[in-house]
């Protein structure tokens, strides 16, 4: 893999990043998106076969065997989605359907991207992508730098993790031989996979060593398809921190001092999850091959289901989330709390066509699938305290004015014993002529 972040090429398609601040706590439900591309023939493919099966409208966003290519029998039935298209164009496919969800992840909503689709059809281009034609994964660490230098206001603390699922056991993709991993679900916490190591971030040549270092230690294997088959499902996690600068003290007010402590009381976490799947493969005479594909063909077997059962308009009963390691991590992703991005990947040859379809047919059910994301916010300790403070501090004033109007009481009550006293004084120096008392006359 080779990509560089300082040198993505065409400047003016980059940096679709909106950097304004959103106020919404609460986005309204939304389906997932969903982005079709079909690859363009590799060089023997081409030899085989001169035309691509498919019938693509870049346009209108549809999809259907191409005329000649339909068997017997089988219906030309139109596929839609968001996004439909042809060809080795990254910058697209991240700029219409990746970017504003990585712009929202910024501003405290989870997010979540995968791509899905039989092997060798393009899953990890896209994900990862070249050095002309950078995939997602470098597109979002580039914006996610961008984003952080356009909102000075708020500082941010940037972690990643990057595990691989081979053959359903989890490896730190990041700490090659922790063994062991195993998904815990706390209420604090969520589920989540431990132990995995976490890299603090702190600029975008960093991040892409940590993603380089992460990539080498992938399972990857040659297969009937593919030289570089994946043959791991891969996580790549970025957890996105952030909370309102504290300003200046010298040249605050005390007024200024008590707003930011109240603005900068909340910590906006989330989460980016990048999802390389492996693909389906068709049966292999090699035992390691056929090992592998039978895992990653019942974890997709399971993604398949519940994603069925998700989009059950009857109501679906149970949703086995916890039949594969992939599902369980995906379940908060998939069952609310996150906007969802999802590229299917489709060969361009005949003798792929039925694997594509049901491609397709994924695609169509998984666009059914509803989720609304909220922000996360939380308060933390150094900001409690600060709340502490601030009450401990207004409690203290209300007391000085309620002591105040005692010792005004009080200076009351005394004025009117004076008072009391002195007439009794006058009283008594009129009556016995008493020289003591007369000195209470005198004011
Ligand atoms: N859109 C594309 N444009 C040009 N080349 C592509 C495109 N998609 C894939 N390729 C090429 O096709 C081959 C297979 O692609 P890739 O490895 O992305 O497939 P995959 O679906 O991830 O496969 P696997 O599931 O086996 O890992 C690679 O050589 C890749 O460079």
């Amino acid at each position: 893999m080779s990509f560089k972040i300082g040198s993505i090429p065409h400047p003016s398609r980059n940096g679709s990043i909106n950097s304004t601040q959103s106020s919404t706590k609460s986005q309204s439900p939304e389906n997932v998106q969903v982005a079709v591309r079909c690859r363009p023939m590799s060089a023997s493919e081409a030899r085989g076969q001169r035309e691509v099966c498919w019938d693509i409208d870049t346009t209108l966003n549809s999809i259907v065997i191409a005329e000649g290519f339909e068997r017997q029998n089988r219906a030309r039935h139109k596929y839609r989605y968001d996004r439909v298209l042809y060809g080795s164009d990254n910058f697209r496919i991240y700029d219409d359907n990746v970017a504003k969800l990585v712009n929202s992840t910024m501003e405290g909503y989870n997010g979540t991207v995968f791509a899905y689709g039989q092997t060798a059809s393009g899953k990890t281009y896209p994900i990862t992508g070249t050095h002309n034609e950078p995939g997602v994964i470098p597109r979002a660490v580039n914006d996610v730098f961008e984003y952080i230098k356009a909102n000075s206001t708020r500082e941010f603390l940037l972690r990643v993790s990057y595990l691989e699922i081979y053959n359903e056991a989890i490896h730190d993709l990041l700490s090659p031989g922790t063994q062991d991993l195993k998904i815990h679900e706390d209420k604090q916490r969520g589920v989540y996979v431990s132990p995995l190591k976490e890299e603090v971030l702190t600029n975008a040549k960093q991040a892409l060593k940590v993603i380089q270092k992460g990539e080498e230690n992938r399972h990857v294997s040659t297969t009937n398809y593919n030289l570089h088959s994946s043959r791991s499902h891969t996580i790549f996690r970025m957890i996105i921190e952030s909370k309102e600068r504290e300003p200046n003290a010298s040249t605050q007010t005390h007024r200024d001092r008590s707003t930011a402590s109240n603005a900068k009381s909340t910590i906006r976490i989330s989460q980016l999850n990048l999802i390389d799947l492996a693909g389906s493969e068709k049966a292999t005479t090699n035992l390691d091959r056929q090992k592998e594909g039978a895992f990653i063909n019942k974890s997709l077997l399971t993604l398949g289901t519940v994603i069925s059962k998700l989009t059950d308009s009857k109501g679906a009963s149970h949703i086995p989330f916890r039949d594969s390691k992939l599902t369980r991590i995906l379940q908060p992703s998939l069952s609310g709390n996150a906007r969802v991005a999802v590229i299917c990947t489709i060969s361009p040859v005949m003798t792929s066509m039925e694997e594509s379809m049901n491609t397709l047919k994924f695609a169509e059910r998984v666009k059914l699938v509803v989720t609304s994301a909220k922000t996360n916010e939380i308060l933390d300790d150094k900001a409690l305290l600060q709340q502490y403070r601030t009450e401990i501090s207004s409690l203290k004033a209300k007391l000085e004015a309620g002591n105040d109007l005692l010792a005004q009481q009080q200076m009351a009550q005394e004025d009117i014993m004076q008072a009391e006293k002195r007439k009794r004084c006058f009283y008594y120096s009129t009556k016995d002529k008493c020289a003591t008392w007369s000195l209470f006359v005198q004011p």
